[in-house]
């Protein structure tokens, strides 16, 4: 079977495996889903695709839905209902939208008034509804946490959301496989947030691109579960599809008694299958990085991206010693965003908030160990007077267990202001923001310009760090509050090594771009290709033609594409305002910006070229496609791309087209001339004016969808009955992944009737 290793075998082979309902003979998979995460803000337009097609939700036993997004922070005490709770009217909408939803389509729901309520990627794992070697997904990009139990976990946009809750599975190319061992004791201090801090600062953000990460090595053995998520969860800033780290004792122990874990005589065989679940000892992996837990200091971040990361002891950067230009000017844009001088020390950075939560560090390990911080300062520790400190733990449950072990009433006691579980300030699409110029020692993920609030300024950093700053009033090391020799602990403990990525790496081949596939990849025979009679409601995507912006930044964001305030939208259109709106509009005027996309002719654009790679990091939010989309740019250029976003401008129609960084540099000079460019799908060509043309090969696949508007949705349910043999399959095999509802009774499968083909 394409795609199939045979000998030795990665976990991430394993999972694969298990999971392939079928494979086109180009290594096209349609890989079916065990578990459906679903949140308020990605679902919205999936569902009114459903209802507008009269489909059923497949596997409600398999789907499991929360609120948290949208929703306020303050206390429950009087809540009601959502409408008269949520005020702000498209907050509210959406969380409506949901209720609605998951009552016509029978889902289980954790609302507000609900305990068990909480951030998407905490709940999964505390009801046991994430398990070991199950495929799982949500429309949100820190899906990755769930890789922590040994799973094939990652993040989708809409339109695959809508293809999960119709069919179960999803089209999908196998990754690559990459390891970050990393062995050896961390130094006092140091946790799993400093080591992912760290790790992406070593591999950088596109370091993942095409790939799933297994952490190995004895630093990840020794984690909890929780360390072990807020690790996985990061994966994506990593730039990966997916991280996992292979189940052990410690993740049965997690596991057992949990509402939704397999139970009794299940339990046994589901542990037994579990056992199975870890890397070949000869298993090859095609990128393998090894860190020194000895060389990874409590680690903070100083500029706009995740890899932007520097110790606390240390300084920051200076962009005029940066010889590479593009670094130079990313540095020097990145400090005057933050507000900062080259060469200040971290530890002198003033700060006006404090926010501990999200979905990398709000369960009860993050708060413990926050809390351990305000207690070793002493019964009479106060929040500095400069600060305002949130903590808002990632679920109900966690909130309820950290005020029975006391916890409230330590913060509380010091000024910290203890909340109601949600996403929160991670990135403020409820009330929680930071003000313009505000700083903030956040625990959540990014710190992408305006992640939490326009204009606000965020370090990432541990908990423990950021209970130490909220004291203290600036970044602070946090083994000061160890003990009476902490001082010089902090003078002997690890530095930041300035080291190049590609030290660390066995082998770095590099994002892989669709022209790197081997060449029996581009020349699947036409009889593995759909029949392309009558299109869907997908637009066609043969030529485009017309003018293209040159757009010169590295690792653009979905946030810098479109900010949350668009996310909030129960609509797929509309958003062509919202495209890179902070870019284009002054934030304190509205005026439009000189940004290439204001400027004529470029406001006219079909086409942007981005000479940075990287394009479209971050969020899945399907909405960075849809604005692009409403604007007018059919079609992004740039030396790679990210992996979720990429899928969903294919499933709009569009085309993300990598190439060379020469060839993007080249283009992005003749689209600066003003000329017209022209792409052209079906001969696989870039031409502009008297040049030679530029070619391409993309997935042949993808190419007959595109020039053809199909859709994948109507695709997949064409193979309903190897979808039905496979769960017949699974149901013998691992029977406890047919999941029941709460109330203990099995679901039926709900089955798409197909009348006549649609295309
Ligand atoms: C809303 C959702 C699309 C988004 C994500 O995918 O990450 C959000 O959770 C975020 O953190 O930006
Ligand atoms: S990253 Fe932040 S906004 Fe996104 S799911 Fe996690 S907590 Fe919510």
């Amino acid at each position: 079977m394409p795609g199939t290793v045979t000998g030795p075998r990665t976990l991430y082979d394993k999972i694969w495996d298990d999971h392939v309902v079928d494979v086109n003979e180009d290594g096209l998979a349609l890989l079916y889903i065990d578990r459906h995460l679903v949140h308020e803000v990605t679902s919205p337009q999936a569902f009114e695709g459903l209802k507008n097609a009269g489909r059923p939700v497949r596997r409600p036993d398999c789907t499991l839905a929360t609120v948290d997004h949208n929703i306020p922070t303050t206390s429950r005490k009087n809540y009601k209902s959502v409408d008269t709770f949520v005020t702000e009217p498209d907050s509210r909408a959406q969380a409506m939208q949901l209720e609605e939803n998951v009552k016509d389509f029978g889902l289980s729901y954790f609302g507000l008034s609900d305990k068990r309520q909480g951030i998407v990627h905490i709940i999964g794992p505390e009801q046991g509804f994430t398990l070991p070697g199950i495929t799982c997904v949500c429309g949100d990009s820190h899906t990755s946490t769930h890789g922590a139990f040994g799973s094939l976990a990652f993040g989708i946009g809409t339109s695959e959301v809508e293809h999960v809750l119709a069919t179960q599975t999803l089209l999908q190319r196998k990754g690559k496989n990459m390891r970050i061992i990393v062995d050896g004791e961390l130094a006092e201090g140091v946790g799993s947030k400093d080591v992912i801090l760290h790790i992406i600062g070593v591999i950088g953000t596109a370091g993942g691109t095409g790939s799933v990460i297994e952490y190995a090595g004895s630093v990840f053995r020794n984690m909890s579960m929780e360390a072990r998520m807020s690790v996985c969860n990061m994966s994506i800033e990593a730039g990966a599809r997916a991280g996992m780290v292979a189940p052990d004792e410690i993740t049965f122990a997690y596991l057992k008694n949990r509402p939704l874990a397999p139970k009794g005589e299940e339990w046994d065989r589901a542990e037994a299958y579990w056992r199975t679940l870890k890397s070949d000892e000869d298993a090859k992996f095609d990128i393998e990085v090894n860190i020194d837990a000895a060389d990874i200091p409590p680690t903070v971040t100083w500029g706009n991206s995740p890899q932007d990361v520097v110790a606390i002891t240390g300084k920051v950067p200076d962009p005029s010693t940066m010889t590479d230009p593009s670094k130079r000017a990313s540095a020097e844009r990145a400090l005057a965003y933050m507000g900062l001088q080259a060469n200040t020390p971290m530890e002198d950075i003033p700060l006006q908030k404090v926010f501990i939560g999200s979905c990398t560090n709000s369960r009860i390990e993050d708060l413990r160990s926050a809390a351990r911080i305000v207690r070793a300062a002493g019964p009479d520790a106060k929040v500095a007077p400069n600060v305002h400190a949130m903590i808002v733990p990632g679920s109900g449950l966690i909130k309820q267990h950290a005020e029975a072990e006391g916890l409230d009433a330590v913060f509380k006691r010091a000024g910290f202001d203890w909340r109601e579980a949600g996403c929160s300030m991670c990135l403020g699409m409820n009330p929680d923001q930071l003000a313009p110029g505000e700083r903030c020692a956040s625990t959540s993920n990014r710190n992408f310009e305006g992640r939490q609030g326009a204009g606000g300024r965020t370090h990432l950093v541990s908990p423990a760090m950021a209970a130490a700053a909220a004291l203290t009033g600036k970044l602070t090391d946090v083994r000061k509050y160890f003990g009476a020799d902490a001082e010089e602990k902090v003078a002997a403990g690890p530095k930041l090594k300035l080291t190049s990525a590609l030290d660390f790496m066995t082998e770095f081949t590099g994002p892989e771009t669709e022209s790197d596939r081997p060449s029996h990849a581009q020349t699947a025979s036409p009889s593995s290709l759909p029949p392309a009679s009558s299109p869907s409601g997908v637009a066609k995507f043969i030529i485009v033609k017309g003018i293209a912006a040159p757009l010169h930044v590295e690792n653009v964001d979905t946030d810098m594409i479109i900010p949350k305030q668009f996310l909030k939208t129960l609509k797929r259109t509309g958003l062509a305002n919202g495209l890179f709106f902070a870019k284009r509009f002054d934030s304190k005027t509205g005026e439009k910006t000189d940004f290439i996309l204001n400027k004529a002719p470029y406001d006219q654009a079909k086409i942007l070229i981005c000479t940075g790679k990287n394009f479209g990091c971050g969020s899945s939010r399907e909405h960075a496609a849809w604005a692009l989309n409403d604007f007018g740019i059919r079609c992004v250029i740039a030396p790679s791309f990210a992996e979720i976003f990429r899928n969903n401008t294919m499933q709009n129609g569009m085309l993300p087209l990598p190439l060379s960084a020469e060839d993007c540099k080249d283009l992005a000079e003749d689209a600066e001339t003003g000329v017209e460019i022209e792409v052209d799908l079906e001969k696989q060509e870039v031409r502009r004016g008297g040049k030679p043309a530029i070619a391409f090969s993309i997935d042949p696949f993808r190419q007959h969808c595109l020039v053809n508007g199909l859709d994948d949705i109507g695709l997949t349910l064409q193979k309903e009955e190897a979808i039905t043999s496979f769960e017949q399959k699974r149901s013998a095999l691992w029977s406890w992944l047919d999941g029941f509802g709460y109330h203990g009774q099995k679901i039926p499968v709900a089955i798409t009737k197909l009348g006549k083909m649609e295309w």
